[in-house]
């Protein structure tokens, strides 16, 4: 039983779309809880002028009765408001009008190597699937698999952790469910109003010089069962998937698990989690150095993988590019832009995390209706004593 989550769309065509196929029947969703993952999405200090165009909300046009999952592909459509502005450019019909192409490839976008690629003399072929629009497709998915990890006592959270060279104070271990309370409500998503606060500053001061910023989120998988993934073929273990998903999110360019690229200078007896059993607890560690996975494997522990976020492509000072046209020397293409977009992104690590999690469920416990896997989770949980 696998679970996919497919997307169509481009950024200002008439909108987007996502399948989510293979959840169980009898499961409860709720439009508000679709809805606020959409909107914070949208949120974050940095962002640009598309997102006060845009008010997301996905309309659930497939799957769903009576808020409750039927067993079959659930089918979500988001309007873009902006088709309005674009109708003749991005029209799926050819129109009477005459439409300029793009020539001006933006170093850091699928622009060039798209239209190589695809054998397009217009860049807007390439960039308007390339766009992280795409994103808000995939948070509608992701809320879906939300619900269903919320079943079975799972609980996926993020918040920033850096913003250019500015940097959250460290802290001992993965924070804890409640510390995210009020992470929505800060400006960058961050759990430190101190370096929140430099954080925005930075993000000022960046863009004002013309400049965009990348920056490092967090995300966490809170109350998972031991075992999730497996050690007996790479393209099982849990690593690779969380790690290939989360790097497919538009500008991210590393996943550190746990540790992660601390590890490489510790030494061993200082980087693994030693093992303890008593009659209360049963087995448990009271270190996460490993970010709660082991040999591709959950270890039931919290759940915690790092993403570095590439600075925005688009610059409102363009770098040097090349006139696919002429071959002449050009400045790339200067559109409207976001200047940094790391607490977005966290929203989409949480959509792709709780997507792979949730097919791992799939994966272990089948079942096609939800109590059917509450129930499989439940005696597995007894048959390893598991009382995380
Ligand atoms: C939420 C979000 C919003 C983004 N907004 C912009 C933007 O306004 N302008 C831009 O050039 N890139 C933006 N990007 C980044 C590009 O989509 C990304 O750099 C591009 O797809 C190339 O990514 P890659 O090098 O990781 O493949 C955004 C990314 C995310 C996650
Ligand atoms: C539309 C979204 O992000 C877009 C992602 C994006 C890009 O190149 O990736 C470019 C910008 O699009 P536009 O040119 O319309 O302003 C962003 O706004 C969104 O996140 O919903």
């Amino acid at each position: 039983m696998a679970l996919n989550l497919i997307t169509a769309g481009e950024s200002h065509g008439p909108g987007l779309t996502c399948i989510v196929e293979g959840l169980p029947a009898g499961l409860g969703l709720e439009q508000e809880a679709i809805d606020r993952d959409m909107a914070r999405r949208q949120l974050g200090h940095g962002r640009g002028g598309r997102m006060k165009i845009e008010r997301d909300h996905a309309n659930v046009t497939a799957g769903v009765r009576h808020g409750r999952t039927l067993g079959g592909p659930i089918a979500l459509q988001v309007p873009n408001r902006d088709y309005a502005n674009w109708e003749e450019r991005m029209n799926p019909w050819p129109v009477d009008a005459d439409v300029p192409e793009v020539h001006l490839p933006r170093p850091g976008h699928a622009d060039l190597v798209g239209v190589q690629k695809y054998r397009f003399s217009d860049v807007r072929n390439v960039l308007e699937r390339a766009s992280a629009r795409e994103t808000a497709a995939r948070v509608a998915g992701g809320a879906l698999c939300k619900a269903f990890l919320g079943a079975v006592g799972v609980q996926v959270l993020s918040h920033v952790v850096q913003i250019g060279d500015v940097h959250a104070a460290p802290r001992e271990g993965p924070p804890a469910p409640a510390d995210f309370a009020g992470v929505d409500e800060d400006p960058v998503r961050c759990l430190d109003p101190e370096a929140s606060a430099a954080m925005v500053k930075h993000i000022n001061v960046q863009r004002k010089a013309n400049e965009s910023i990348g920056g490092v989120f967090e995300v966490i998988a809170f109350g998972l069962v031991p075992g999730l993934g497996s050690h007996v073929s790479w393209e099982e273990r849990l690593d690779g998937r969380i790690g290939g998903a989360l790097c497919s999110i538009q500008a991210a360019k590393g996943v550190a698990f746990g540790d992660g690229f601390g590890l490489a200078a510790a030494p061993g007896s200082h980087s693994h989690d030693e093992i303890f059993y008593d009659e209360e607890r049963g087995y448990h560690r009271l270190t996460n150095h490993a970010g709660g996975l082991e040999g591709g494997m959950t270890t039931g522990q919290p759940l915690n993988v790092r993403v570095a976020m590439k600075p925005i492509p688009t610059l409102t000072k363009p770098l040097r590019s090349v006139d696919i046209a002429t071959h002449e020397p050009a400045q790339a293409l200067r559109e409207r832009t976001d200047s940094c977009v790391v607490p977005a992104a966290g929203v989409v690590g949480e959509a792709m995390l709780a997507y792979v999690l949730a097919d791992a469920y799939r994966q272990k416990f089948g079942g096609d209706h939800i109590d059917d896997v509450r129930e499989a989770v439940e005696r597995y949980r007894e048959r390893i004593a598991w009382r995380g």
